[in-house]
């Protein structure tokens, strides 16, 4: 069957997040989780769906970006695209009257990322499989030696799942009281790594690193993220005082563009034991290719939006086991964690072959709002089996979200 592409339809969906500072970071204060939610529909029946993510009013003008590129797959039948995917992702991404936008950066990437994780949710569910094994089968299986056992990493999925991180407990305009409660909770639940915002005030910073210290204690893995708050050598000092509770990682620590910044933010803090991770706002492989030759970051957060989907977050997935970075993807989002497990498991799986120093985030939230959920299992993203990418929503979900006119948005705008 061909699978022609017959219609793209595109809707703005928001999630008031903001109303209980859910995702709220040093520089995001208000994000109301949201997606440009693309639904492809094909002469056969079958549907692909996707989406990419961002944090509220943004969302109208990806919307209008992915209207842009609609004409450039409608048309087209899934074995067009797939048998050459190159030549699909380069006519998106190098049209002449658009690439101006770009060139693959910025709003007409995260549109595209939209539309390709459509496109490769079609083509799994095509195949009958999750997007990870469509992957996977791609490829030839090897065998690692998983500590005292050999296993096949596949098997090893299955049967653990992937390592995770809560960043839930911590956003930075939660109260010390609830951030308590939460690490108190996902203690109980097996979370064993955790992730604080800090960038916005020292005091408070000292203040909530310790308090999670106390909360986790000693041997549980913090890490630091300041969402590009600071400047340099800012960051440098900041981070220093940050030392004695231990983190593993600062993650964004200043401008996501500035690459010799982050080389000379790796540099100092090396001695402190604290890597440089960042990733979610690096906006093409080119950057992330200039990021590990100048040894600029020790953690590669992909994301499997703000990249031109699965086909440039495999060329950086290949660029981070060459230079042996290890890969701890982004997730801090609505839709992410779905999408971006797919991902690790196929580099673990195919790639790495390596669990050291690696781990997926994962935050609590908006989950109940998809098809097929990520299933989280004593703190372990255990692998998807619905075919598809996991990006599919609730058709109920996604109308009463649907900004201006979905109920949620009508009450709230009426209050
Ligand atoms: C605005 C988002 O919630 C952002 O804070 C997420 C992020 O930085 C992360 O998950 O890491
Ligand atoms: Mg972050």
């Amino acid at each position: 069957m061909l699978h022609k592409i017959t219609s793209l339809t595109v809707r703005d969906v928001r999630f008031p997040t903001s109303l209980e500072q859910h995702g709220s970071d040093a520089m995001h204060t208000d994000p109301d989780y949201s997606v440009a939610y693309v639904v492809l529909d094909t002469d056969c029946g079958l549907k692909g769906f996707g989406l990419t993510f961002t944090v509220g009013k943004g969302t109208e003008i990806v919307v209008c970006a992915v209207e842009a590129v609609a004409g450039l797959v409608v048309g087209k039948s899934l074995q067009e695209i797939v048998s050459d995917f190159r030549g699909f992702y380069r006519l998106l991404t190098s049209d002449g009257q658009m690439r101006w936008l770009g060139p693959e950066k910025g709003v007409i990437h995260l549109a595209i990322a939209a539309v390709l994780n459509a496109v490769w949710d079609l083509w799994a569910r095509a195949e009958g499989k999750p997007l990870w094994k469509l992957l996977v089968d791609m490829v030839s299986h090897r065998e690692f030696r998983l500590d005292c056992f050999f296993l096949l990493p596949e098997e090893h999925m299955l049967k653990e799942g992937y390592p995770a991180y809560t960043t839930s407990c911590a956003w930075l305009g939660y109260s010390d009281q609830l951030l308590k409660q939460l690490c108190t909770d996902a203690l109980k639940s097996g979370w064993t790594k955790f992730k604080v915002k800090v960038g916005a005030d020292l005091e408070d910073d000292k203040r909530r690193c310790r308090l999670m210290r106390q909360m986790i204690g000693p041997d549980n893995t913090l890490m630091i993220d300041a969402n590009q708050r600071w400047d340099v050598a800012e960051a440098i000092s900041w981070v220093s005082s940050l030392a004695e509770f231990k983190p593993l990682w600062v993650e964004e620590p200043t401008s996501p563009d500035d690459i010799l910044g982050h080389a000379a933010i790796s540099k100092a803090l090396a001695p402190l034991g604290i890597g440089v991770a960042t990733g979610e706002q690096c906006h093409n492989r080119v950057m992330f290719k200039q990021f590990l030759q100048a040894s600029a970051l020790q953690f590669v957060q992909i994301d499997s939006c703000r990249l031109g989907s699965v086909n440039e977050n495999l060329a950086v997935l290949l660029m981070a086991h060459k230079f042996q970075v290890p890969v701890c993807p982004h997730a801090g989002g609505v839709g992410l964690c779905e999408l971006v497990q797919h991902l690790i498991l196929f580099d673990y799986i195919c790639v790495s072959g390596s669990l050291g120093n690696r781990m997926c985030e994962y935050v609590d939230h908006l989950h109940e709002h998809f098809t097929s959920p990520v299933v989280i299992h004593d703190a372990h993203y255990m692998p998807p089996k619905d075919p598809g990418y996991s990006c599919e929503m609730l058709e109920s979900s996604v109308q009463s979200h649907q900004y201006p006119e979905g109920d949620v948005w009508t009450l709230i705008m009426n209050k």
